[in-house]
């Protein structure tokens, strides 16, 4: 599903935070993938999500490397990916009331009213019922917007999902009900998964395979 082969990324050239690192998923499988704050891991999978260029190395997706990231990353690769990020606040429009959020990506990919009933079932599968999906992101909790942001980054049905420490933020009940959300979504769908973070126990229960991430050397 996804091969990371000898990837070098990073923000300021000569200075990558990610070294020669390679790492597959298959299709269907879970891998988890810990380290400490700081080692790099968001920036992987940003470079997974296809959202960072890095500055060497190859991604492929079902076989097909990606030549292009960001905007220039084909519709037809970037829909196979769905992302959850640790801050929602960070990755939500907040002009967009949830119920507009979660439909975001139907709406650009020109599949709004296709995907109408989808959006609103997963809105329902998430746990957000009918009197929060007029709010905007001000006017709800973290957890209530990730709800709407893990809804959001199922409604293609992509066959990867990558969270990056989605439930960082969440308190116990809410990480069971995203967790089992994603449990579902797979189960249902055979998609892999990339999930990011600290948490050793919370990683182990939920993915096949857990790998530590290489340390990054530290600067002076
Ligand atoms: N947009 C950016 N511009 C410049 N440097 C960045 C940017 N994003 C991250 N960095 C730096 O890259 C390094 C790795 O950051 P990254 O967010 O990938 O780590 P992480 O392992 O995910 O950390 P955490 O667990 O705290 O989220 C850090 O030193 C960070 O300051």
């Amino acid at each position: 599903m996804l091969e990371l082969e000898h990837i070098t990324a990073g923000y300021v050239r000569g200075e990558p935070v990610v070294r020669e690192l390679s790492l597959t998923v298959a299709d269907g499988e879970a891998v988890g993938l810990l380290g400490p704050s700081g080692c790099g891991k968001s920036t992987l999978a940003k470079v997974a999500a296809l959202l960072h260029r890095p500055f060497a190395g190859t991604v492929r997706l079902a076989g097909e490397p990606v030549r292009g990231f960001r905007y220039r990353a084909p519709r037809a690769q970037r829909t196979r990916i769905g992302v959850v990020f640790q801050q929602p606040r960070l990755a939500a429009d907040p002009r967009l009331a949830l119920r507009d959020l979660i439909a975001e990506p139907a709406r650009a990919t020109g599949r709004g009213q296709e995907l109408a009933e989808r959006a609103a079932a997963l809105a329902t599968e998430v746990g957000l019922g009918p009197e929060l999906l007029g709010r905007r992101p001000h006017e709800v909790s973290d957890g209530q917007l990730q709800r709407a942001c893990l809804a959001r980054a199922l409604l293609l049905r992509p066959s990867l999902l990558i969270c990056d420490e989605m439930t960082a933020m969440l308190d116990a009940s809410t990480t069971a009900a995203l967790v089992a959300v994603v449990e579902d979504y797979r189960r249902e769908n055979g998609a892999a998964l990339l999930a990011v973070g600290h948490d050793r126990v919370l990683l182990r229960r939920w993915c096949d395979r857990v790998l530590d991430f290489p340390a990054v050397p530290a600067t002076a």
